[in-house]
C-alpha cells in the first residue's frame, strides 16, 4: 500500500474527549472491553442475520457465523473477528470516529462522573468500543460489508486521529486487532478470555470460538421451560443482556399461546439510572421471532413508559422478515404490545400485593414512570392507578399507600378522593389546605412530588370518584358530625359578623388588586387566618410551580386565577376588621403579609425585598418605636 492510499483524520472532538476518559480513568475493570467487543460483534451477526432475511444475499453467503479470537501471546496481540454485517468505509468513519449521541459539555461531565463511581455506567453512554484503548496502545479494524463493496482498514492509538486505508482480501465481517499495553499482556492469554467470555458472554447467540474451541453454549433461555432454569442462570442472562453487573430487582419470565403465541423473559433493574442522571434511557427489551434478533432496544413493543425493562420477548407469530420499518404499525405488534403491557402492569399489582414492603422499593425508584404512564398512556391509565403510591394523612411518614387503600376506608357520605400537593410532609400538615381535613377525619393524599398533581389532574377519578386538590376554590367536604362542629366552635370562639365579614373582604379585594380574583369567608380554614386557593379551569399552584421552576410562565395559555379564603374565626382577621378602621395603612401592610404568608404556604413566589421591608415596619409598628397615625 502507498502512503498515498492512507488517509489521516482527526477524531471529532467529543470522541476525544471520550477516548481521554477511557484510558485515564478506567482503570479498573478493564475486563469488559472484551464484553463490548463481544458484543459489537454479535450485534454485528444478529444484524447480518436479519438482513439475509430480508435480501437474497450473494457475496459470502456461505460463511458461517462467528466469533472467533485468536490470542497471541509472544507479539501481545489479541485478535477479534466476526462474520457479521460489517462496515463500508462511511460507516467506519461515523461509527468509529464520532458519537452517536449529540455531545455537550454537560453529558461528558456525567461520563467522566460515571466512570468515576461505576465503569458499569460506561454502557450506558454507548463508548463501547472506545473501552478497548482501556487495553490497547494501538487498534487496527479491519471489515469488509455485507455488500461486498471494498474491505477498509482503520487504524488509531487512541490519540487525535485515526488513519483509513483500503484493505483487500477480506471476507465479509469485522476483524479487530489489537496490541496490548505493556500491563495488559494478560489480554493475549487463552485462560484469560476463556475465563471473561464464560463471566460476560455466555448467552452470546452465535459460537464464540477462542484458539479454535467454542467457549460459549448457545441458547435461547426464554424459550426453555421456567422449572430448568436456575436463579443463576437467570441473573446471569440478565446481565448479559441488560449490561449490567447488579441483581435484577424483579423478573418475569411467561409464555402464552393466545392470542399470540409469546415468549417473554423482562427484568426490571435495581436502579434507575435516569434519575442519577444519564439521560433518557433507551428501551431495553429485545424482539426476537424464532430466537431471531429482529428489533433491538425495540421502541414498539412495549410503550415508552416502560422502558426500563429489559429482557427479550420472542414471538413466532410474527414474519421472520419483517422490516423494522413497518413494525410500528404492524397488527401483530400492537397486539403483542398490549398483550405485553397488560401482563407487566398484572405482574406489578401481584408483587405489590405478595410483597408490599419490596414493591415500595420499586416504587421509590421506578415510581416516576409509571406516572409519566398515567400522564402519556390513555389505555392503560386506569389499571396503572392501581399502582400509584402516595402518602396520605393516615399513613406513617415515609410509608405510602394506594388508591384502593384509601378507598377501602372512605367514610360514610365522602364520594371524592381528596390530594394535596406540597414540598414536604411537614409542609402540608403545617399548612391551611388540610386543617379541615383533620379536624373531620377525612383522610388526605399528600403528594410530595411537583409532577404528582399534574399525574392526579390527568387520571381525573378513580373507582368512580373524583380526584380533588385541596386548594381548590370550590371545595366542599362532606359534613361533619354535630358533635364535632359544636366542639370546634368552642374552640374557636364567635366568629366576625357576616355584614363585617363582606365588607372587610371588600375592602381586602381592594388592596390586593389584580393578584386574586375574590377574597372571600372561608367554611373549611380552622386555625390559620387566610389561605390562597385555585378557581377551576385555570392553572393550579403545583403546575405554577413546575412551570416557574422551568423558567416558564405564561404555559398553555392557562394564566392563574387565585382566591383568597379568610378565617372569620382567626383573632388576627378579627383584629383586622377594627384596625382597618383605626389604622388603615398598617392594615393595609397586614393584608399584604396575610396574602404574602399565604402565597408562600401555597408554594407560591412572593417578591421577598417588599415582604422584608414590610416585615421590618409591622415589626417597628409592633415593638412600639412607631406611634400609630392619628
Ligand atoms: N464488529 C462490528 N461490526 C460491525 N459494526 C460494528 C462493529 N463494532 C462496532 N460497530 C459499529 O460501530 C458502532 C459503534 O460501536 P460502539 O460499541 O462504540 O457503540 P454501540 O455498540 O452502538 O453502543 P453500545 O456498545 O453502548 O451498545 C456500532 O453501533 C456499530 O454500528
Amino acid at each position: 500500500m502507498t502512503d498515498a492510499q492512507v488517509e489521516t483524520k482527526q477524531f471529532q472532538a467529543e470522541t476525544r474527549k471520550v477516548l481521554d476518559i477511557v484510558i485515564n480513568s478506567l482503570y479498573t475493570e478493564r475486563d469488559i472491553f472484551v464484553r463490548e467487543l463481544v458484543s459489537n460483534a454479535a450485534d454485528a451477526l444478529e444484524k447480518f442475520r436479519h438482513q439475509s432475511l430480508i435480501d437474497k444475499i450473494e457475496f459470502d453467503a456461505h460463511v458461517p457465523l462467528e466469533i472467533t479470537i485468536d490470542c497471541d501471546d509472544k507479539k501481545h496481540i489479541l485478535t477479534i473477528a466476526d462474520t457479521g454485517i460489517g462496515m463500508t468505509r462511511e460507516e467506519l468513519e461515523t461509527n468509529l470516529g464520532t458519537i452517536a449521541h449529540s455531545g455537550s459539555k454537560h453529558f461528558f461531565e456525567q461520563l467522566a462522573e460515571a466512570a468515576k463511581k461505576d465503569v458499569n455506567l460506561i454502557g450506558q453512554f454507548g463508548v463501547g468500543f472506545y473501552s478497548v484503548f482501556m487495553a490497547a496502545k494501538a487498534v487496527r479494524v479491519q471489515t469488509r460489508s455485507w455488500d461486498g463493496g471494498d474491505g477498509w482498514e482503520w487504524a488509531s492509538d487512541g490519540g487525535g486521529t485515526y488513519t483509513l486505508s483500503p484493505c483487500p482480501g477480506l471476507h465479509r465481517g469485522t476483524k479487530i486487532i489489537i496490541e496490548l499495553k505493556d500491563d495488559a499482556h494478560t489480554y493475549a492469554s487463552k485462560f484469560t478470555i476463556e475465563r471473561i467470555i464464560q463471566q460476560y458472554s455466555t448467552f452470546v447467540p452465535f459460537p464464540v470460538k477462542v484458539e479454535g474451541k467454542t467457549v460459549n453454549t448457545v441458547q435461547a433461555i426464554w424459550t426453555r421451560s421456567k422449572s430448568e432454569i436456575t436463579d443463576e442462570e437467570y441473573t446471569e442472562f440478565y446481565k448479559f443482556i441488560g449490561n449490567a453487573v447488579d441483581d435484577p430487582m424483579y423478573r418475569l419470565h411467561f409464555s402464552a399461546d393466545a392470542p399470540l403465541a409469546i415468549n417473554a423473559l423482562v427484568y426490571v433493574p435495581k436502579e434507575n439510572f435516569e434519575v442519577l442522571g444519564m439521560g433518557r434511557m433507551q428501551p431495553g427489551v429485545n424482539l426476537y421471532c424464532q430466537k431471531v434478533l429482529i428489533d433491538q432496544h425495540s421502541e414498539n413493543i412495549l410503550p415508552e413508559w416502560l422502558r426500563f425493562l429489559k429482557g427479550v420477548v420472542d414471538s413466532e407469530d410474527l414474519p421472520l422478515n419483517i422490516s423494522r420499518q413497518s413494525l410500528q404499525d404492524n397488527a401483530l405488534v400492537l397486539k403483542l404490545r398490549k398483550v405485553l403491557t397488560k401482563r407487566v402492569i398484572k405482574f406489578l399489582a401481584e408483587e405489590a400485593e405478595r410483597d408490599a414492603d419490596k414493591y415500595r422499593e420499586f416504587w421509590k425508584t421506578f415510581g416516576i414512570f409509571l406516572k409519566e404512564g398515567v400522564t402519556s398512556d390513555f389505555e392503560h391509565r386506569t389499571e396503572l392507578a392501581k399502582l400509584l403510591r402516595f402518602e396520605s394523612s393516615a399513613s406513617e411518614p415515609g410509608t405510602m399507600i394506594s388508591l384502593d387503600e384509601y378507598v377501602g376506608r372512605m367514610r360514610e357520605g365522602q364520594d371524592k378522593i381528596y390530594y394535596i400537593n406540597g414540598p414536604s410532609r411537614a409542609a402540608v400538615e403545617y399548612g391551611p389546605y388540610v386543617e379541615m381535613f383533620k379536624k373531620r377525619g377525612i383522610e388526605i393524599f399528600y403528594t410530595l412530588e411537583p409532577i404528582d398533581d399534574f399525574v392526579l389532574n390527568h387520571l381525573g377519578e378513580y373507582n368512580g370518584k373524583k380526584l380533588v386538590s385541596a386548594d381548590r376554590a370550590d371545595l366542599s367536604l362532606p359534613e361533619t358530625t354535630p358533635a364535632a362542629s359544636e366542639e370546634g366552635a368552642k374552640e374557636s370562639g364567635e366568629p366576625l359578623a357576616e355584614a363585617v365579614m363582606t365588607s372587610l373582604c371588600r375592602w381586602m379585594k381592594e388592596v390586593l388588586g389584580d393578584r386574586i380574583q375574590e377574597v372571600k369567608a372561608s367554611s373549611r380554614l380552622v386555625d390559620s387566618p387566610a389561605m390562597i386557593v385555585n378557581v377551576d379551569g385555570y392553572m393550579t399552584s403545583s403546575m405554577e410551580r413546575i412551570l416557574k421552576a422551568s423558567g416558564q410562565t405564561e404555559a398553555f395559555g392557562m394564566g392563574s386565577k387565585k382566591d383568597m379564603e379568610i378565617n372569620a374565626k382567626s383573632p388576627l382577621i378579627k383584629q383586622l376588621a377594627g384596625l382597618r378602621e383605626s389604622d388603615g395603612d398598617f392594615a393595609r401592610d397586614v393584608v399584604e403579609q396575610l396574602y404574602d404568608n399565604a402565597m408562600i404556604q401555597a408554594g407560591l413566589l412572593v417578591d421577598p425585598m417588599v415582604m422584608v421591608q414590610r416585615n421590618y415596619r409591622i415589626l417597628e409598628r409592633v415593638t412600639g418605636k412607631t406611634a400609630p397615625a392619628a
